[in-house]
């Protein structure tokens, strides 16, 4: 479990997380999506107490990092997958790991398999690495302690596709055998897949939290048709909101039989009606951060 209460930093006068509040639960994955700058790495940082927070605090398993009488044991970080020692072999790096923490000598093998590093890949300096496989050796130096907590910022970065199903299975099965996950990425799509539990920030606040279904549900209807003016007319009459989604769609808040009865009643054709939820969490994830994204897009409420 992760519990981040009231945190608040400050970078001189620049706010960078203004009141942050969540929990990270056993068992589940938990996706921390925001905008560029947004402050998700801070909020990461915050946790695991490499960043002092100006105010609030963060726990793990109850207790704060710092605390932790051998956090890796606890908790398997991954911040940022560059920063390792380049100087040194896959199989050095792992090895520091494992003496470091305590745990057995077998564990390094365990690790290359798991997170598939060939014997002649760990044998090669880190510096030559491709990102996939530093993300790889990072997630392994995570897991080597066998914690029951992960924290991945944006581990996704430079897997290939393979590489992404493979980091899914993984992070599934690692919280369906009870372990916590915190996720950041930019991967909307990634994250709507894996996620159980979603956290949203924006601007250094969070702007949405909860479980994954509840969130999508609440994102309405999806309707497309050839005559949008005249159906965000006739929405906007009968007191539905409506957000332009692209040329010829609109989102509305509210449920599919509605819309549909509302375009019937004004004779608008319609070339699709469904729950806004297939339209995927990306249209969600836009929508609560137009406030807060550096480009903002030209969507412009319909309604
Ligand atoms: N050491 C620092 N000094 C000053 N400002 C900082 C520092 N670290 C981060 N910031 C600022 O805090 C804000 C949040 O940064 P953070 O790295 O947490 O965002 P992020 O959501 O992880 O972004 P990204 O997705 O781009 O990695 C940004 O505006 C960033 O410039």
């Amino acid at each position: 479990m992760i519990e981040v209460t009231s945190v608040s930093m400050r970078y001189g006068a620049f706010q960078a997380l203004d009141d942050v509040s969540f929990t990270a639960r056993p068992g589940r994955v938990t996706g921390f999506l925001g905008p560029n700058g947004a402050g998700k790495s801070t909020t990461m940082r915050v946790v695991v107490g490499l960043t002092p927070p100006t105010a609030g605090y963060a726990t793990v398993g109850g207790r704060r990092y710092a605390d932790l009488p051998n956090p890796g044991r606890e908790v398997g970080v991954l911040l940022d997958a560059s920063a390792q020692h380049a100087g040194r072999t896959g199989r050095e790096v792992l090895t520091i790991a494992q003496r470091t923490l305590g745990v057995p000598a077998g564990r390094v093998e365990a690790m290359l398999d798991l997170v598939s590093l060939t014997r002649a890949e760990a044998g090669r300096r880190v510096r030559n690495y491709s990102l996939g496989m530093r993300q790889r050796l990072g997630i392994a130096t995570a897991l080597i302690g066998d914690p029951s907590v992960l924290i991945l910022d944006e581990p996704a970065n430079g897997l290939d596709p393979a590489g992404i199903r493979w980091m899914r299975d993984l992070l599934r099965d690692y919280a369906d055998r009870g372990g916590t996950v915190l996720l950041s990425s930019h991967l909307l799509h990634e994250i709507e897949v894996v996620a159980d539990d979603l956290v949203v920030i924006g601007h250094g606040r969070i702007i949405a939290q909860g479980a994954k279904e509840e969130l999508l549900a609440a994102a309405g209807t999806l309707v497309r048709t050839p005559e949008v003016a005249t159906l965000a007319q006739a929405l906007a009459d009968a007191g539905l909101v409506a957000h332009a989604c692209g040329p010829d769609a609109l989102r509305v808040e509210g449920d599919p039989r509605h819309v549909g009865l509302v375009a019937l009643t004004a004779g608008v054709p319609l070339e699709e009606l469904r729950p806004a939820e297939g339209a995927g969490l990306e249209e969600m994830f836009l929508e609560l951060t137009s406030d807060s994204q550096r480009d903002t897009t030209p969507e412009g409420a319909a309604a």
